[in-house]
């Protein structure tokens, strides 16, 4: 299973086709646009946020609500297009059109963003040919495609939800996820400002958000993942590129601005010892092989074991500053200070929703790979057997 996405941060839409799905599964529109909703939300989110409302169009492979089997293709219309069609449309420009007069050409690089090392590595001496595309824009669709992974992993009884655990070094009390379900959790950060489980500490990241703003600073955070459900033995620990918690980590870091990945105690391990980490081996009639604890995060050996997996990304501060760092105008070579016209102060909370869709899809890929799925009820019974098997094994 694959996808590929296209489209600019200021073009027309963004687009994703999506190949490998099962057919005979339900997908509605408005499930997918339950999701691109929560990702412009959040506390923290600029003026751009208030242009768009971001729906989906199911342009090819779903009829009357279930997938084909063909292709899956979306659509996400930018609603700021109208404000760029000159800047940013795909002809050449007329004759008459003087480019300087409307290209909104960018020379001046922000320290943090793709804009320099993206103008040397494809020839542009404009950055805007960059920026349109290095924008986190394009997570609008990459959340499209999660979200129809996440239809397909609730068929099979597998649910996900994502949290913000920290802003700015402001952290929520990790206990308040412990014992709660993925949807009780989602009841919760669906109502919170900032998608966190703990009141306190989201009224502290309100405030800390809004005086960074004021300052003209950015920060950063914390996300988390969680998904239960899962049978045991999906991934492998046979090659390097099956292990399953090395292709989380790349769906984590793929997100703009991520900069680590951690999973159960994840950073933690390196000051404990053994018996503190592992989680010891349990059986029971009822309910097979089980753990008391999760402290790995669901993985051994690049496989699930059947507990939740558990996994974290942090999100460094947004690159464009209002009080902006020095940088080097390419054109003049002089330094200059740029002014910028609006950008988010904390994207965290919207991150947490691309975190939680991009695992969802990359969880539901490992599934599709290792079972026969042309067919969603075949996918449905191999699973119901894997459980069982691992049960009784
Ligand atoms: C949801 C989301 C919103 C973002 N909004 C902005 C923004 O408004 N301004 C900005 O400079 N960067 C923003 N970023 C971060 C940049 O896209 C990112 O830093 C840039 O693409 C460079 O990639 P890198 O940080 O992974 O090196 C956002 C990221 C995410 C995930
Ligand atoms: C458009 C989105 O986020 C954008 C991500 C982004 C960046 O540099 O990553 C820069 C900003 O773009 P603009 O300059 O158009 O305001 C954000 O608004 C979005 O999340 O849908």
């Amino acid at each position: 299973m694959r996808y590929l996405t296209a489209g600019e941060s200021h073009g027309p839409q963004l687009t994703t086709i999506i190949e490998g799905l099962p057919s005979l599964l339900p997908i509605t529109s408005e499930q997918i646009n339950y999701d691109l909703k929560r990702r412009q939300g959040g506390h923290g989110r600029g003026r751009r946020m208030q242009i768009e409302k971001d729906l989906v169009e199911i342009v090819g492979g779903v009829r009357h609500g279930k997938t084909l089997g063909s292709p899956v293709a979306l659509v996400v219309n930018n609603d700021d297009w109208k404000h760029w069609t000159k800047i940013m449309g795909a002809d050449p420009l007329p004759e008459d059109v003087d480019p300087d007069e409307i290209k909104r050409q960018v020379s001046r690089p922000r320290p943090g963003h793709a804009d320099l090392v993206g103008g040397m590595k494809y020839g542009h001496r404009d950055l805007r040919n960059v920026l349109e595309r290095s924008s986190a824009r394009e997570t609008t669709v990459r959340v499209a495609v999660g979200s129809v992974a996440k239809a397909l992993l609730n068929e099979l009884g597998i649910s996900i939800v994502s949290h913000v655990t920290e802003i700015g070094g402001v952290k929520a009390d990790p206990t308040k996820s412990e014992g709660k379900s993925t949807e009780e959790i989602r009841k919760i950060v669906e109502e919170d400002p900032v998608y966190c489980l703990d009141p306190e500490a989201s009224a502290k990241m309100v405030q800390l958000i809004d005086d960074t703003k004021k300052e003209g600073n950015s920060i950063g955070g914390v996300v988390e993942v969680i998904v239960e459900g899962l049978p045991a033995g999906i991934g492998s620990y046979v090659h390097y590129d099956r292990k399953l918690d090395g292709k989380l980590a790349q769906a984590m870091l793929s997100i703009n601005a991520f900069k680590g990945v951690e999973f159960g105690l994840g950073f933690e391990m390196a000051r404990k010892k053994g018996s503190d980490v592992h989680d010891e081996i349990l059986w029971s009639e009822e309910e097979g092989y089980t753990r008391n604890t999760n402290r790995l995060g669901g993985l051994e050996g690049g496989m699930t074991t059947g507990m939740p997996i558990v996994v974290r990304g942090v999100m460094k501060p947004i690159p464009t500053l209002y009080k902006p760092l020095q940088s080097v105008d390419i054109e003049t070579k002089e330094p200059f200070k740029a002014s910028v016209e609006r950008s988010d102060a904390c994207a965290v909370p919207a991150a947490s929703i691309v975190a939680e869709n991009v695992i969802a899809w990359e969880v539901a890929k490992a599934i599709i790979e290792q079972f026969h799925s042309d067919q969603l009820p075949q996918l449905k019974t191999q699973i119901d057997e894997m459980r069982k098997y691992a049960k009784e094994f």
